[in-house]
C-alpha cells in the first residue's frame, strides 16, 4: 500500500480511507478517482496559509518541494488567477503548439497535458509535480501562485511566461460556482459570504488584487506575456497571433482559423478534454454548475446587487489606487 497520508480531517483523511479500499500501488491518474467509490463523501479540504497566501493542507504540507520546483530554460509556464481563463488559454498553446492538429490536442485531459505544479493530491494519486517531473521537455506547465511564490528556478532559468488576467468581478463569480461545483476546494457559502471573502484574499491562491498587481509589476523584467481575457474574447484572432508570436511560431492563415474554431467557447464546452466531464461527479459536479459555464464578460450583473456592486467598486478603487492597471468589466 502506498504510504499514508499525512493525518488530518476532510479530504486528506476521507480520500486515505477510499484509497486504501481500492490499494492500488502505482500512482494514477485524477480521473481514476472515478473508479474509486466517492459516493457523497466530503472532500472539502482543510487549508493553510503558507506566506499568508490560502492553499489546500495538501498544497502547504508540499511547499518545500514545490518551492524547489527545477525549471527549465525551454518551459512554458501558463500563470492565472484562479478562473481567468487558464484552460481557454491551455487548449489555444496546446493548439499553436500542434499546427492547429485537433487530434494531436484530444490526446488527454487539460490537466495531464499541462502539469498543474503546486497542485497535490493524496498518494497514489498523481500531483502536478510528479507530472511534471515525469514529462519529457519542452512542457507547457499550469500555475495559480502569486508571483512572490512562483519557485524561483523559473526566473533563473528565464523560463517563457504568459500571464493572463480577467476583471475581478467576472473572477468571482466564476470562482464562487466553481466552488460550489468543485469538491475539492472550501465551500463558497452564499455570494455575499463569498464576496466579503475574496475582497479579504481568503480565498486559494490568495487576493486577486495582489495577483494580478503582482504579476503586472515584474512583466517587463522577465519574458512574460501578459494578457486580459476581455481581449481574448474581443478578438481571439489578435491575441492567439501575440500568443504564437510569443512562442516563435509561425502560423498560417489556415490554421490561425481552425485554432479560432477548437477554441472558442462553444466548441470547447462540448471538447471532454477541455471541459473536466471526465472527472467524476463526487469531484466536480456539472449539474451544479458547468466548468465550461458562461465565458461571457460582464456576466457578473446577473449576480451582483448594485449594493454588492457599489460596495465592491469602493473597495477597489482602495486596493488598486496607485497601479496603473486597468481592466474592462464588460466588452
Ligand atoms: N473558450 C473559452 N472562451 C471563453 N471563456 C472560456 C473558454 N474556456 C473557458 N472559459 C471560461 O473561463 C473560466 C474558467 O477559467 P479557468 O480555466 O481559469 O478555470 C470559466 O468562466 P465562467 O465561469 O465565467 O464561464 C469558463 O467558462
Ligand atoms: O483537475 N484539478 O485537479 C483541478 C482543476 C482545476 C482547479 O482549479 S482551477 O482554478 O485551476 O480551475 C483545481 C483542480
Amino acid at each position: 500500500m502506498a504510504s499514508p497520508p499525512p493525518g488530518g480531517e476532510g479530504m486528506t483523511s476521507q480520500l486515505a480511507i477510499l484509497l486504501n479500499l481500492s490499494s492500488p500501488h502505482s500512482k494514477m491518474s485524477l480521473e481514476k478517482m472515478k473508479d474509486l467509490h466517492l459516493g457523497e463523501q466530503d472532500l472539502q479540504p482543510e487549508t493553510r496559509e503558507v506566506n499568508g497566501i490560502l492553499m489546500s493542507k495538501l498544497m502547504s504540507d508540499n511547499w518545500d518541494k514545490i518551492w524547489n520546483f527545477q525549471a527549465k530554460p525551454d518551459d512554458l509556464l501558463i500563470a492565472t488567477y484562479a478562473k481567468a481563463g487558464t484552460t481557454w488559454t491551455q487548449e489555444i498553446v496546446d493548439m499553436i503548439q500542434n499546427d492547429g492538429d485537433v487530434q494531436k490536442c484530444q490526446r488527454a485531459n487539460t490537466y495531464d497535458r499541462h502539469p498543474f505544479i503546486e497542485w497535490t493530491l493524496p498518494p497514489p494519486l498523481n500531483s502536478g509535480l510528479d507530472l511534471a517531473n515525469k514529462m519529457p521537455s519542452p512542457r507547457t506547465l499550469k500555475t495559480h501562485l502569486p508571483v512572490h511564490m512562483l519557485p524561483p528556478s523559473f526566473w533563473k532559468e528565464n523560463s517563457k511566461i504568459i500571464y493572463v488576467a480577467r476583471n475581478a468581478k467576472d473572477c468571482l463569480v466564476s470562482y464562487y460556482y466553481f466552488s460550489r461545483m468543485n469538491k475539492m476546494l472550501p465551500d463558497p457559502g452564499t455570494l455575499g459570504e463569498y464576496i466579503e471573502q475574496f475582497k479579504a484574499g481568503k480565498v486559494l491562491w490568495g487576493s486577486w488584487y495582489d495577483h494580478v498587481k503582482g504579476w503586472w509589476d515584474v512583466k517587463d523584467q522577465h519574458r512574460i506575456l501578459y494578457l486580459f481575457y476581455e481581449d481574448m474574447k474581443e478578438d481571439p484572432k489578435r491575441e492567439i497571433k501575440k500568443i504564437a508570436k510569443f512562442l516563435e511560431k509561425d502560423i498560417s492563415e489556415e490554421v490561425l482559423n481552425k485554432i479560432i474554431y477548437h477554441t472558442s467557447f462553444d466548441v470547447m464546452k462540448e471538447n471532454p478534454m477541455a471541459n473536466y466531464t471526465t472527472l467524476p461527479s463526487s469531484i466536480m459536479d456539472h449539474s451544479i454548475s458547468p466548468f465550461m459555464r458562461k465565458g461571457m464578460p460582464g456576466d457578473w450583473k446577473n449576480y451582483f446587487t448594485v449594493a454588492q456592486s457599489e460596495d465592491f467598486d469602493e473597495d477597489y478603487r482602495r486596493k488598486m489606487a496607485g497601479s496603473n492597471i486597468t481592466f474592462r468589466t464588460e466588452i
